[in-house]
């Protein structure tokens, strides 16, 4: 029942204005720990909005955000990712010319001794830690010392996850995570979506591909110009019905190509 789940993320009347731009309304939104959540929505409806006023990247106009029914106001991602909430941008973030343990460990590298300012890092404790949480998510990199810059889009995009995977113990939110990868890398991408629900981490994904949303989560919250238009279970909604919600077309919707 609803009532014995845990809530783990809570926002409401959560509201983000640009100047006179309404980016977010109102957003009250809850997720349960035992769940993967994708929000949907067309351009501008507002999704990254919502995550960055989560987040820390920025501070919200209005409105309250719990974690653990705790009430948060992130003075920035950082200060999110300390409490276990770890987001993989677009962009990716990570450090080109340093290789994929630094990239993981970036920030929080572990150190083997101190002697007055001067520190010397655990290299091969964070080699090993990073092949481990490699090996979790079922990638292959070849050589973990490359800089990450000469890898492929679904490799990054996995060191990626595996970071967040590593130090978010709490929740990940993955903003178009295979937008730029191609079939296989996508598919692999997926993979450690799913593996992730199996260990029971809880997922948010901002995705424009409807396919994979049903696939992957169990319940849509549909964005529409700055609110949220409504909550879908992907169990039992089809791709009209979230169609029809993303554009606010109740009648005559056809299957649209775009979004399926
Ligand atoms: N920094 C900003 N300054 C002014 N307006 C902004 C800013 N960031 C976003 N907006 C506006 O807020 C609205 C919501 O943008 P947002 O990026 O959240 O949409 P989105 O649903 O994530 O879109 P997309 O799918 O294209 O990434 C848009 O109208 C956008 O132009």
């Amino acid at each position: 029942m609803a009532e014995n789940r845990k809530v783990i993320l809570e926002t409401k009347g959560l509201t983000k204005h640009y100047g006179g731009v309404q980016a977010l309304n109102d957003a009250d939104f809850k997720m349960f720990a035992d769940e993967h959540i994708a929000i949907v929505g067309d351009n501008g409806a507002g999704k990254s909005t919502f995550v960055r006023n989560i987040t820390g990247v920025e501070q919200r106009t209005r409105g309250e955000v719990f974690v653990d029914g705790e009430p948060v106001s992130f003075a920035s991602p950082q200060e999110a990712r300390e409490h276990g909430i770890e987001t993989v941008y677009q962009n990716l973030a990570l450090a080109d010319h340093l290789d994929v343990p630094a990239n993981i460990f970036l920030g929080r590298e572990e150190v083997k001794f101190r002697l007055g300012p001067l520190s010397w890092l655990d290299k091969k404790a964070m080699a090993k830690r990073s092949k481990e949480l490699l090996d979790e998510t079922g990638i292959k990199i070849p050589d973990l010392r490359q800089p990450v810059a000469g890898m492929s889009g679904g490799q990054r995009q996995c060191v990626a996850i595996s970071r967040a995977a590593g130090w978010g113990s709490k929740l990940i939110i993955m903003d178009e995570p295979t937008a730029a990868l191609g079939i296989q890398e996508t598919t692999r991408v997926e993979h450690i979506i799913r593996g992730l629900k199996e260990r029971g981490v809880p997922v948010i994904i901002i995705s424009h591909n409807l396919r994979q949303v049903f696939n992957l989560v169990d319940r849509i919250v549909v964005f529409r110009q700055g609110r949220i238009a409504g909550v879908l279970d992907a169990k039992t909604a089809s791709g009209n019905d979230v169609v029809a919600m993303i554009t606010g077309v109740d009648q005559g919707v056809h299957e649209d190509a775009s979004y399926i």
